[in-house]
Order: C-alpha cells, then structure tokens, then sequence
C-alpha cells in the first residue's frame, strides 16, 4: 500500500522554561505528517523528538521525512530503524489511524505539571480548582536544602487527598537519592522518578529495596529497547512510558501488556496529535490508579486549538 505523504515541522514555546536537571527547555519542535491512502483517507501523526531522553533529534527526523520525497509505503512504516523511534511512533500512529480507526475513550485522571522551584507554591491551588488530585514536582535542580523546604511547604499546602511525584531527571547521586527518600518516607509521596542518572540502573534496584516510597525509571526505558533492558535486570517497580519517544505503539503495546508492568504514561508536550495516539495506548495499558502525566497544556501561551487551527492552513 502506497500513501501519499505530507509534513510540516512546527514549534510552540512554553509560558515558561522548563527547568530540570537537564537543563532549561524553551519551546517544543516537532513535525506533523499527514497520510492519505487511495481512497482519500487521511491519517495524522506526530514527531515529537527528545534527543536528551535518547530519541532521534529533530534535525535526524526531518532528514527522514525528507528523503521520503511524496509517498511512503507500509512496509517502509514498518521498517524504520530502531534509531529512529520517533519517527517509529509518528508514522504507525498516521498509519493505525487510517487501517485501525478507533475512538478515544478515557477514565483515567491526568497528573498536572508543577513549575520548578517556589513557582510550584503558587501554582497547584488554581490546577486544583481545575480538578487535578495529582502533581509532579522536578527536583535536582536548586541546591538540595532549599528543595527540600519549599517541598515541606508544598506538601503542608496541598489538600491531604493529593497525590505528588517528585522527578529528579537523574539529577541526584546517591547521598541526596537517600535523604531524599528519608524525607519522602515521611510524607507518602506516590513515587520518585528517575532519581539517578541513566547507567545507575543497578543502584536504583539497591536504592529501590532501601525506602517505602516507590521508584520510577523515566529516562532509563525511554525507549522500547531500554524499557526491555531493564525489565531483564529485574526492573519492577514503576515504568514511566512516554509513547511519542518510544518506538512503535505496536511493540510498546505487546511488550507492557505480556509482562503486566505499573507503567505511568507521560507526555512529551507534545500537540493533540500526538497526544491522542499516546492516550489511546493508555486507555488500553495504564493502570486505573495511575493518573496519566498528560496535565501540560498550562505549559504552553497560546490555546492549543488556535495553533493548530493556524498550522492546518499550512498543511
Ligand atoms: O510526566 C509528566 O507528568 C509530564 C511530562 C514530564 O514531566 C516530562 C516530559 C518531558 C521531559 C521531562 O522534562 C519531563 C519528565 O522527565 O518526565
Ligand atoms: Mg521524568
């Protein structure tokens, strides 16, 4: 089967930078690619690259969407290399979305993303009054003491009923990972993601054995490959899985529901897209009592539907 092929790169700058131990993020760039089969049914998907999680850079995706020239077949979707899983995830969503249409159903709650530092003190309660019970919070970044205060002061701020997930982006070594968790001990928090960096994978099974408070790994299984690597160590604690940086949806699908692993979904900013296809998969994989790290459209300026509304005509 032959599709014809269109794509346009796109970027949309955050309200904010964001602020992690990777460093400060400014805006979001990605593609869009449109499919559209001999009958005139048109399939959408989206390249959302993360090259600091270990995905292709976007420079990498465009080269491959350009050699394309106008038209792709199915086996060539099928075919794209492992070094590319960006692409991976934008083309089969494109090509699932005409042979597999599905409607997106949803249950689950979304997790809203903090801003960085004492910017998180005067953010949650208006997230709350939109109806989020759970927030994520990125550590690793200001000196660890005052970290830890304004958390003190955020987790006395919140409603009892909240739910909070701390995210050091591998920004910790092992000391601060331990006291840390001596403090997250304390408050109940729902999980410490990626306390450190990608390669400590074996210590974060010791850190894992040490604390009450649940372990995430992000940026060690960002990719499907990853995510088998470590299931194979003998990872089983939480999984977050950002789809749109993952691989194929197909193999990410097969291999959470095979091994039954506690994944948490998560976002990658990227637009509706992309979201949509991510959600679908989350809608047949997450957990109930896991909310989904999809609460970031307060990330973004401009209203999501007015962008794209404007990016449409280009397309
Ligand atoms: O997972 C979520 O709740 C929201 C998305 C999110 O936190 C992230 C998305 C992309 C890159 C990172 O800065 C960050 C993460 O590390 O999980
Ligand atoms: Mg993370």
């Amino acid at each position: 089967m032959v599709y014809q092929l269109q794509f346009r790169p796109y970027q949309r700058s955050f309200v904010r930078s964001l602020s992690t131990s990777h460093g400060n993020w400014e805006k979001r760039e990605g593609i869009i690619i449109k499919l559209i089969d001999e009958t005139g049914t048109i399939g959408w998907g989206e390249i959302a690259p993360l090259p600091w999680f270990g995905s292709e850079t976007l420079a990498a995706a465009l080269d491959f969407c350009s050699q394309l020239g106008k038209e792709i077949t199915t086996e060539t979707i099928f075919l794209i290399p492992d070094a590319l899983p960006a692409c991976q995830f934008g083309f089969q969503s494109a090509w699932s979305a005409i042979k597999q249409p599905q409607k997106l159903t949803l249950n689950h709650q979304f997790s809203a993303l903090l801003p960085t530092g004492e910017a998180a003190l005067h953010t949650w309660e208006k997230l709350w009054q939109e109806g989020y019970r759970t927030f994520k919070w990125k550590i690793g970044v200001l000196p660890i003491t005052a970290e830890i205060g304004i958390f003190k002061q955020l987790i006395q701020a919140l409603p009892n009923e909240a739910k909070v997930r701390l995210d050091a982006n591998g920004g910790l070594n092992w000391e601060k990972a331990i006291e840390w968790l001596e403090i997250c001990d304390d408050w109940q928090i729902e999980f410490l993601e990626q306390p450190l960096a990608v390669g400590e994978e074996k210590a974060m099974l010791e850190l894992s054995k040490t604390h009450s408070t649940p372990l995430a790994l992000d940026e060690s299984v960002a990719t499907i490959a990853q995510l088998k690597a470590c299931y194979q160590l003998g990872w089983r604690g939480i999984f977050v899985i950002k789809p749109c940086i993952a691989g194929s949806p197909f193999h990410l699908r097969e291999f959470c529901q095979q091994n039954n692993l506690d994944v948490v979904f998560s976002s990658v900013f990227e637009t509706t897209i992309g979201r949509e296809a991510a959600l679908k998969l989350a809608a047949e994989i997450s957990p109930k009592n896991r909310a989904l790290g999809f609460g970031i459209n307060h990330w973004f300026k401009e209203d999501e539907e007015t962008w794209l509304a404007s990016l449409w005509k280009t397309l």
